[in-house]
């Protein structure tokens, strides 16, 4: 088990993150509960904000909210010095409602309803990032009616594919996202996008997955892209000043992850963009970047109690846990792999091979298959690391569960950035027509 950011084992034999000790957080909180270190988020976009902004001139990092959204994370993003990716109007109003400021939020998504994108206009974010035909059409028509101009960053689909599951893939030409290179969609995107009175196209986006290792899909990535926009330049005399590079960057989650280090990855793409540039005879454009799981990936952690236990012998032993796909679909979607240990006897060696599994209605509701714990009894805590992205921000409802809250630990201080969902909140949209509402069982 490997601990990240302020996790760390306290006398009582508890894990304790943030200075705070999670049996005390269990009692006092409830589980399953999300739990944030925010000295481990700040200090991963310290690291972004060093190796990239300070590191190389000219380049902006942007954080992918889709990973985890809430309106302190934008309070901390900002304070940060980092800009805002968002992909729906939901995103942006959260943005909004902290207060982020509009010119450092880039406005993603491959279908934008023509309400986000008023919105994003009304706002005045600082890119809107053009996925298709349609919507270009549909944006400069916005535009053109409110008399404005807008930034706009084309998404062009450069045909890599990255090494990750299948499923956060972006970049292959198969992929529902963006213009294809390769067969000159691309080109016909980007002279339409000229022609189009009020929009300004400041420069293009890539993005080629998720959770990568290998820094040569970045390097091919710039590669790729920089030819690109060097080759538009020729054919249409226009000068693109700004790639946006998307993000990717992978964590560790379990044994066998070997992500690189954030250096490591601002260094492959500075050389990368300096070859490039030098051998394309191209002006170096701005650089953005936007990664989303690895500013708060390793930063969350998911408390969890442990409920019914069963063992088949010889087969095996399912701990059932009072959460599971419901508050993190990432295994049953993407066979995700994933770590824990019993937060209160966080001290004690593993003697036996168990199964975590949730309290969903669906065998798949898997969390860990075989991992070695002290032997387990119900009414345990189990903690499970890597869970700070895309698991509060793809939870559901399913089986009528409530969405665990969330707190922020930082300095032995516990701050409740979501509430936990009530039975009531379940009902918050439910209508009962007029006409239902005495219905008692009819006769059969
Ligand atoms: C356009 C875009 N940018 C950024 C990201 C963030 O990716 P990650 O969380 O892997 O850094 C994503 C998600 O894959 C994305 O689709
Ligand atoms: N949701 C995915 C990543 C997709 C990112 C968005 N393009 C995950 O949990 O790994």
């Amino acid at each position: 088990m490997r601990l990240h950011g302020t996790q760390t084992f306290n006398q009582q034999g508890h894990l304790e993150i943030g200075g705070c000790d999670t049996v005390e957080l269990a009692s006092q909180f409830g589980t399953p509960l999300y739990i944030m270190d925010e000295a481990h988020i700040r200090d991963i976009c310290r690291q972004y904000h060093s190796s990239f902004v300070k590191g190389m001139e000219n380049t902006e990092v942007i954080y992918a909210s889709k990973a985890f959204l809430t309106l302190a994370m934008c309070r901390i993003i900002e304070e940060e010095s980092l800009g805002l990716d968002v992909v729906s109007g939901g995103e942006l109003y959260t943005a909004l409602q902290a207060n982020f400021s509009p010119e450092h939020i880039y406005f993603h998504g491959n279908n934008k309803s023509s309400e986000e994108l008023l919105m994003a206009i009304n706002a005045g974010v600082g890119r809107i990032v053009i996925d298709n035909f349609y919507e270009m059409s549909v944006l400069n028509d916005l535009a053109k009616e409110l008399n404005q101009q807008v930034n706009v960053l084309l998404r062009i689909t450069p045909g890599i594919e990255a090494h990750t599951h299948e499923y956060i893939q972006t970049g292959q030409i198969d992929s529902k996202f963006g213009f294809t290179l390769s067969n000159g969609t691309a080109d016909q995107a980007l002279d339409l996008a000229f022609c189009y009175s009020n929009l300004e196209v400041t420069g293009l986006h890539a993005h080629i997955g998720s959770q990568i290792f290998e820094l040569d899909s970045f390097r091919h990535e710039v590669q790729i892209m920089i030819k690109y926009m060097a080759d538009t330049h020729v054919r249409t005399s226009c000068l693109l000043k700004e790639l946006n590079l998307g993000g990717g960057f992978g964590i560790y989650y379990a044994s066998g992850d070997e992500p690189a280090k954030i250096s490591d990855y601002a260094k492959a793409i500075k050389d990368a963009l300096d070859e490039a540039c030098q051998c394309q005879n191209f002006p170096r454009p701005k650089i953005v970047i936007e990664p989303g799981r690895s500013i708060v990936g390793t930063a969350g952690t998911t408390l969890y109690t442990i409920g019914s236990i069963k063992e088949i012998p010889g087969i095996r032993k399912y701990v059932a846990v009072d959460g599971g796909m419901a508050d993190n679909p990432r295994p049953s979607l993407y066979q995700a792999r994933y770590e824990s240990i019993l937060a209160n006897r966080s001290n004690e060696e593993a003697t036996e091979s168990v199964s975590i599994t949730g309290k969903c209605c669906e065998s798949g509701d898997m969390l860990i298959w075989d991992i070695d714990l002290p032997k387990v009894n119900s009414g345990d805590l189990l903690a499970v690391t890597s869970t700070g992205a895309y698991n509060y921000s793809m939870s559901s409802n399913y089986n009528r569960l409530t969405r665990p809250g969330v707190v922020l630990v930082k300095d032995g201080q516990a701050d409740v950035i979501v509430k936990r969902e009530t039975h009531s909140d379940l009902l918050r949209n439910d209508v009962l027509p007029e006409r239902l509402k005495h219905v008692k069982m009819a006769c059969r």
